[in-house]
C-alpha cells in the first residue's frame, strides 16, 4: 500500500453449499449479497446506522440506489473469500462503496454499490438528504 492511498475494510467470507448452483459454482446473485454482508460489516465498524430517527420523528437510512458487479473468474463451493470494502466516491447525500474480491492472492470478482442518504417523515416518500457531518468525517477517514 503506498502513503495515502485508501485503506480497505475486510471481510472474510466462505461459500456456503446454499449459495451455489448445479454446477458448484456461487450463484452470481449471491455476489450482491456477499457485498451487502461487507457493507454491512463496514457500517457497523464505524458505528453508522442503517436506519436511524431523529429527535423531530424524520426517518433516516440508506436504500441502495445502484449495484454493479463483474465475476472475473468461477468462485466454488468452500472457496474462502477476502471481500474488500473502499470509499469510492463521498458526495453529499450519497456514498459510492467499492468492493473487491479475492480468494487468497488472486482477484475472483469487483463491483460498486452506490447509496442514497435519505430522510423520510411518516406517510410521506423518501427524499435525498445531505449526510450527517460525523458520519461523512467516518467515511473521509477510510479515504485518507
Ligand atoms: C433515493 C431517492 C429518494 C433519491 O431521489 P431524490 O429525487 O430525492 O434525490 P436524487 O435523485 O438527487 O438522488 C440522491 C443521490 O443519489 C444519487 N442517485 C439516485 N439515484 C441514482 C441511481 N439510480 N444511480 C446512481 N446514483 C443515483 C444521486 O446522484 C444523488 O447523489 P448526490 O450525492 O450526488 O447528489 C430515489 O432515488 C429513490 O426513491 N430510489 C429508490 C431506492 C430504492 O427503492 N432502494 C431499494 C430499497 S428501499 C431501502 O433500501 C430503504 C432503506 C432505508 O434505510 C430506508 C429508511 C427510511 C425510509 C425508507 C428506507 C428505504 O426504503
Amino acid at each position: 500500500m503506498t502513503e495515502g492511498s485508501p485503506v480497505p475494510f475486510r471481510h472474510a467470507r466462505r461459500v456456503a453449499f446454499s449459495e451455489t448452483d448445479l454446477t458448484g459454482c456461487l450463484h452470481f446473485a449471491n455476489l450482491l449479497r456477499y457485498f451487502e454482508e461487507a457493507e454491512q460489516a463496514l457500517f457497523r465498524s464505524l458505528g453508522i446506522p442503517m436506519l436511524w430517527r431523529r429527535d423531530d420523528g424524520v426517518e433516516q437510512g440508506w436504500p441502495r440506489v445502484s449495484a454493479a458487479c463483474d465475476l472475473l473468474l468461477p468462485i466454488q463451493l468452500a472457496d474462502e473469500l477476502q471481500i474488500e470494502v473502499a470509499i469510492e466516491r463521498l458526495r453529499p447525500s450519497s456514498v459510492m462503496l467499492q468492493f473487491t474480491v479475492f480468494r487468497r492472492e488472486e482477484l475472483v470478482a469487483r463491483g460498486r454499490l452506490r447509496l442514497a442518504c435519505i430522510a423520510a417523515r411518516p406517510g410521506q416518500p423518501m427524499r435525498a438528504a445531505p449526510i450527517p457531518e460525523d458520519m461523512q468525517q467516518k467515511f473521509r477517514a477510510l479515504m485518507a
